[in-house]
């Protein structure tokens, strides 16, 4: 918490853990899916977002919950380009949320800064589009594919494998000249709400190396097998217990639906947290 720290190629002051808000530009997302299908809604919400201090918006085409169909390349680039260009300049960071390189490649040249890639940069050509651009990306563990990860996602032993595919993938972009990664466990992507805890509990072991960690929680079903919420929208308390136990944990940012509710807790956690922070008054 406090000082400064490099993240993905671009320094940013912060104390404590950064919010990385959820922009679902798609008519079949988990919780929000549909709300924000118009651009003018999609941009109003980024900006309320960003106005709340969300660091980073990621915008997103395809829906990657689980059961989700896979949406053609052309599709998906028409959700989310338009969005980007709108909000291109206007102080937020913007990520892209997308498995595919063409769609990252556009996306990239409408503005996104980062490129979010639940498949871990799995496609080649994913890593040649970042490196090229000199982009960031996002490194996330995800066990087979959305539409079928959830059947009976196995492990020997998931925070050892989770943790190896990070850190074998983080060196292999980084390699291949992509000029910073962050590295995200993917809770819920092939994971069990057993394995998700053991990854949230093993968190350390992730935070503690050179590369920031992104962790998302939000409104997953994880909540309701912990606390009896079936409703993704009354999920943000839960939310915020495990992105808080995240940032504690050392998480760089959080993934979260409530902006505004993360920035003011992760605030005070902050300053919990940092025997150099004096009050105002
Ligand atoms: C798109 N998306 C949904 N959940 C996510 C998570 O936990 N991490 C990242 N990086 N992306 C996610």
């Amino acid at each position: 918490p406090g000082g400064e720290r490099a993240a993905d190629g671009w320094r940013v002051t912060w104390r404590g853990c950064a919010v990385m808000g959820v922009l679902n530009v798609t008519p079949d997302s988990f919780s929000d899916g549909g709300r924000y299908a118009s651009l003018e809604a999609a941009v109003t919400r980024a900006r309320a977002m960003r106005d709340a201090g969300a660091r980073v918006i990621d915008v997103g085409g395809e829906s990657t919950r689980p059961g989700a169909e896979p949406v053609p390349a052309e599709q998906e680039l028409d959700r989310v380009r338009p969005v980007l260009r709108a909000l291109a300049g206007e102080g937020a960071l913007l990520s892209v949320d997308t498995m595919k390189p063409e769609v990252a490649r556009e996306a990239l040249a409408a503005g996104a800064h980062l490129v979010n890639d639940v498949t871990g940069l799995r496609d080649p050509g994913m890593v040649e589009v970042c490196a090229g651009a000199g982009a960031p990306a996002c490194v996330m563990h995800m066990r087979g594919e959305p539409r079928t990860m959830q059947r009976s996602p196995q492990y020997r032993d998931v925070v050892a494998e989770v943790h190896a595919f990070l850190r074998e993938r983080a060196a292999a972009v980084l390699a291949a000249g992509v000029p910073s990664v962050l590295l995200d466990p993917g809770l819920g992507f092939g994971k069990t709400a057993a394995h998700n805890l053991a990854l949230l509990r093993a968190l350390p072991e992730l935070t503690c190396g050179p590369h920031p960690v992104l962790v998302g929680a939000s409104r997953k079903k994880m909540i309701d097998l912990l606390a009896g919420v079936p409703n993704a929208a009354d999920r943000d308390p839960g939310s915020l217990a495990l992105h808080l136990h995240a940032a504690r944990q050392g998480a760089a940012m959080v993934r979260v639906h409530a902006a505004g509710v993360h920035v003011q807790a992760l605030r005070v956690q902050a300053a919990l947290e940092d025997p150099t922070f004096t009050p105002g008054r």
